[in-house]
């Protein structure tokens, strides 16, 4: 700094004052803003000693000290208030003030017994407060017995303002970052506690096609490469999302979800990416969105199909660059996120109706993943009965539930449009309106239609007449499905003939008529 008796020139001053708002509005931690801010303070006013008082109940604690005269007893030094009414003061008219020696004549030097100071030395004593907060005082000493000039304590003063309203930032943003571990934490307690974090019927699945995609999941896992989840509706693509958050470094981390067609799309925006306090009508106050909510972890973008062109481009570069500002806010903010997205609509549709970015589904289809409907894998289906029933056990407490063989059957023939989440709804229902813990038949309030013939009416009266699969095609397939379900056994309780409603004999004979040979039923078994 120039001679403190002539003021700072306005350029430079300009270069300070520019200096410590970006100071203040930086992500730093407490001790790091200390450490940068004092640094600054030496560029601007002379001192032996700068120290940093923290306010708690009616006593200052000191907590940094620099310059020469820095030690550590300033360091574990303690003011009590009520002996320094100077102090005090300046508090309260939240303003810095100059002092010699002289002006601390009748309550002592705050440093006494600590430090050995020239009789006559000059201080300075700068408030932190910002907004209702007093946060502490930051006081200035240096050997020389010339007083401060007004132009550097006026100076100070603002970086005290400025300094305040860093501590302010940095406390609001470790109150958020705990309230947000607990959230986490109750969360995830929740979660176990009701099974939800279990990946389910994905590694075990009786089903090539599941298990591969399963091995293919836990391989991208350890990456951050996003993840696009594709499949009809309830066939667990927000199952599998999490468990590639499990299955990868962030798990420690939050797994946030935000459903783009849930929200409305005028609040998506602030929903996302948060807002600050007043950037429209019922924002009272600054709100972190889900990206920020998701740092260090896994966000997923649950219908991402549906979310409003105008937000695409900036999820966009939310994507490339990591930083985006809040709605509201100029201050770019950074969050390091692993993206996955899910969805049951075609994006490639959507982009040829330029309802979806193309540049947005090349950054986020990096790594596809299909889920197959329940309808492909139907041999899953007593693994995945016994999960679920077990799964809601947990919350109903009705334990040991099971689906009997002819229940499974006709589980087996049903179309499930709403694939896994359906069936889950249907045992529910049965196991509230079953007394025992064996679910029949009976016990399921299927929809009558089952799925047998793959065209249904309206389709097959689409469909050219060539095309209607016979009657021998549908009930082949139909026996054959059964068959998958009891492993190949054909006779006793349980076993196809039973379930079909007919004798073993019989089916047998159908089954010859209908080429149905035993090598076939050992494809449909698969690997056990
Ligand atoms: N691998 C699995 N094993 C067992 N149950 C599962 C599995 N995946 C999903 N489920 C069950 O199916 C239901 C639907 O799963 P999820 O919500 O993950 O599907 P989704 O594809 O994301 O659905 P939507 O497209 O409607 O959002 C869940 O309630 C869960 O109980």
């Amino acid at each position: 700094m120039g001679d403190e008796n002539t003021p700072l020139g306005a350029p430079q001053l300009a270069r300070e004052a520019k200096d410590l708002v970006e100071l203040a509005n930086t992500e730093e931690t407490v001790s790091e803003l200390l450490r940068r801010g004092l640094d600054w303070l030496t560029r601007i006013a002379r001192f032996d000693l700068a120290t940093l008082f923290l306010l708690r109940e009616a006593r200052l604690v000191a907590v940094a000290a620099r310059g020469p005269l820095a030690n550590a007893r300033v360091r574990g030094h303690v003011l009590d208030l009520a002996a320094f009414p100077m102090v005090r003061q300046a508090l309260e008219t939240r303003r810095a003030r100059a002092f010699t020696e002289e002006d601390h004549s009748g309550e002592g030097d705050p440093f006494d017994g600590v430090l050995d100071l020239p009789p006559g030395h000059s201080c300075m004593v700068v408030p932190l407060c910002s907004g209702e907060r007093c946060y502490g005082v930051l006081t200035l000493d240096r050997s020389e017995c010339e007083t401060y000039p007004q132009t550097v304590v006026d100076l100070v003063e603002v970086y005290g303002q400025l300094l305040a309203t860093a501590l302010q930032n940095a406390e609001q943003r470790s109150d958020f970052e705990r309230l947000h571990r607990q959230d986490h934490e109750h969360a995830k307690l929740l979660e176990s506690q009701l099974g939800g974090d279990s990946e389910g019927v994905l590694e075990t699945s009786l089903s090539p096609a599941m298990r591969d995609l399963a091995r293919r999941a836990r391989q991208v896992a350890e990456t951050d490469t996003p993840v696009l989840l594709l499949g009809e509706t309830g066939t667990g693509k927000e199952r599998l999302a999490r468990a590639i958050h499990r299955w990868s470094s962030r798990a420690d981390h939050p797994f946030v979800t935000i459903n783009c067609a849930a929200i409305p799309a005028g609040l998506l925006e602030s929903e996302l990416f948060g807002h600050v306090k007043g950037a429209f009508t019922g924002a009272t106050k600054d709100r972190a969105g889900r990206f920020q909510m998701a740092h260090g972890g896994t966000l997923l973008l649950d219908e991402v199909g549906e979310l409003p062109v105008e937000l695409q481009a900036k999820l966009l570069r939310a994507l490339q660059e990591k930083t985006f500002e809040p709605v509201g806010s100029d201050r770019t903010v950074r969050a390091d996120v692993r993206i996955l997205a899910a969805t049951h609509v075609d994006l490639q549709q959507a982009i040829a109706q330029r309802r979806f970015r193309e540049d947005l589904y090349y950054r986020l289809s990096v790594f596809p993943l299909r889920l197959p409907p329940l309808r492909e894998r139907l041999e899953d289906l007593p693994q995945l009965c016994a999960f679920l029933l077990d799964e809601q056990a947990r919350r109903t407490g009705r334990r040991g539930m099971r689906v009997l063989p002819e229940a499974l059957a006709r589980l087996g023939a049903y179309d499930w449009p709403g694939n896994l989440r359906e069936l889950a709804n249907v045992l529910e229902r049965a196991t509230i309106l079953s007394r025992g813990p064996e679910l029949g038949p009976q016990a399921l309030d299927l929809p009558t239609h089952v799925r047998a013939p793959e065209a249904p009416a309206e389709k097959l009266a689409e469909d050219k007449p060539g095309k209607v699969p016979t009657l021998a095609a549908v009930q082949r397939e139909h026996i054959l499905r059964v068959l998958a379900l009891t492993k190949g056994r054909i006779y006793g309780p349980g076993g196809a003939a039973q379930l079909l409603g007919l004798k073993p004999s019989t089916l047998q004979s159908r089954m010859k008529k209908l080429g149905i040979a035993r090598q076939e039923l050992f494809i449909i078994e698969g690997p056990t």
